[in-house]
């Protein structure tokens, strides 16, 4: 799977679709994931598995190439959002309802729709860039979600969400996600492990709006330092990584907390690193 994402041109909308979608299982794929679904276990859910997740991945591919195609057409956050929402749709028909990837949908989404402009109008920068620079400005002018877990912690606690990740260019992606995948690659050899490394430094540095729903500030805190502690300690490149991983899972399970925000950024780095 990781030599069909990272060796494939991504050129055209039907290809940056496969890659997202790709992406997004090579991310439920990883364990030991703090909260997280895997194929070991359903983290701190109990609607969904990874078999739940995958057939999530797979209903998204289409979308996903159309934004890319909407996005080599110029389009505007309007076409791209009423593509989103069917998406929506799409992720829950096959799931039975349950939210698996809807901040997928968006941020990769975005980088999707952004490989497709960058393709058709040979811009140069980061895919996070041209999300940034083309729909930075329309995504903060839009409708927000009123009642949406991510719109009430985010106004409970003054912070900007899945919204202001994505207008910013995805500071997290690039600022955390892509240095820590590239300093992984020195402290292990295979890439679940880097993928890892890459999602604790996301957990340690992001307001997941998800753990802050769950969690309360306190829940944010407690996912953060631990996540924190695990690099500290010298991340994947210890000896005894795995074992502290899992015992991060578990603590994290026992208190129902899931970084889903920071799940879709990891998926979201592999794309751009295979794009960019
Ligand atoms: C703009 C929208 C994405 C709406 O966002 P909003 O912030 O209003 O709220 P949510 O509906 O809560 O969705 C935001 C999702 O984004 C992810 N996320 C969280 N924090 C961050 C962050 N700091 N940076 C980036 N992304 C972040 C996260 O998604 C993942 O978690 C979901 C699963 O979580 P789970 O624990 O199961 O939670 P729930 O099922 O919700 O509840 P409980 O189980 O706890 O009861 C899953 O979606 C993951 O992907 C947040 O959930 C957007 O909805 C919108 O406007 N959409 C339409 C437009 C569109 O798609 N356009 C296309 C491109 S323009
Ligand atoms: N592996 C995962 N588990 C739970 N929520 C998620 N959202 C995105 N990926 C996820």
């Amino acid at each position: 799977m990781t030599a069909l994402v990272s060796s494939v041109p991504v050129v055209s909308g039907e290809d940056l679709g496969h890659a997202a979608t790709a992406c997004l299982k090579l991310e439920i794929a990883a364990y030991p994931k703090p909260g997280l679904v895997s194929p070991v276990d359903s983290g701190a859910h109990d609607d969904m598995d990874a078999a739940l997740m995958n057939r999530s991945a797979d209903a998204l591919q289409p979308f996903f190439a159309g934004l890319a195609d909407a996005g080599a057409r110029g389009g505007g956050t309007d076409r791209l959002r009423a593509i989103g929402i069917d998406a929506e749709r799409a992720m829950m028909a096959a799931t039975g309802g349950v939210n698996t990837h809807r901040g997928a949908i968006f941020g990769m989404g975005l980088l999707c729709a952004a490989a497709g402009f960058r393709t058709r109008y040979g811009m140069v920068g980061t895919l996070g860039a041209v999300v940034a620079h083309r729909w930075g400005a329309e995504i903060m002018r839009g409708p927000v979600p009123l009642h949406s877990h991510g719109s009430v912690v985010a106004r409970r606690h003054a912070i900007g969400g899945a919204r202001a990740e994505a207008a910013a260019g995805f500071p997290s992606l690039y600022g955390i996600a892509m240095p820590a995948l590239a300093a992984a690659r020195h402290l292990a050899a295979d890439a679940e492990a880097q993928r890892v490394h890459a999602l604790m430094a996301l957990i340690a540095a992001v307001d997941d709006t998800n753990l802050l729903y769950r969690g309360g500030a306190a829940g944010l805190v407690f996912a953060q330092a631990q996540a924190r502690a695990f690099l500290d300690a010298g991340g994947v490149g210890a000896p005894d990584w795995r074992a502290r991983a899992i015992a991060i899972h578990r603590a994290f399970v026992a208190r129902r907390l899931s970084p889903g925000g920071c799940a879709d950024l990891l998926a979201m780095a592999v794309f751009v690193e295979a794009c960019e």
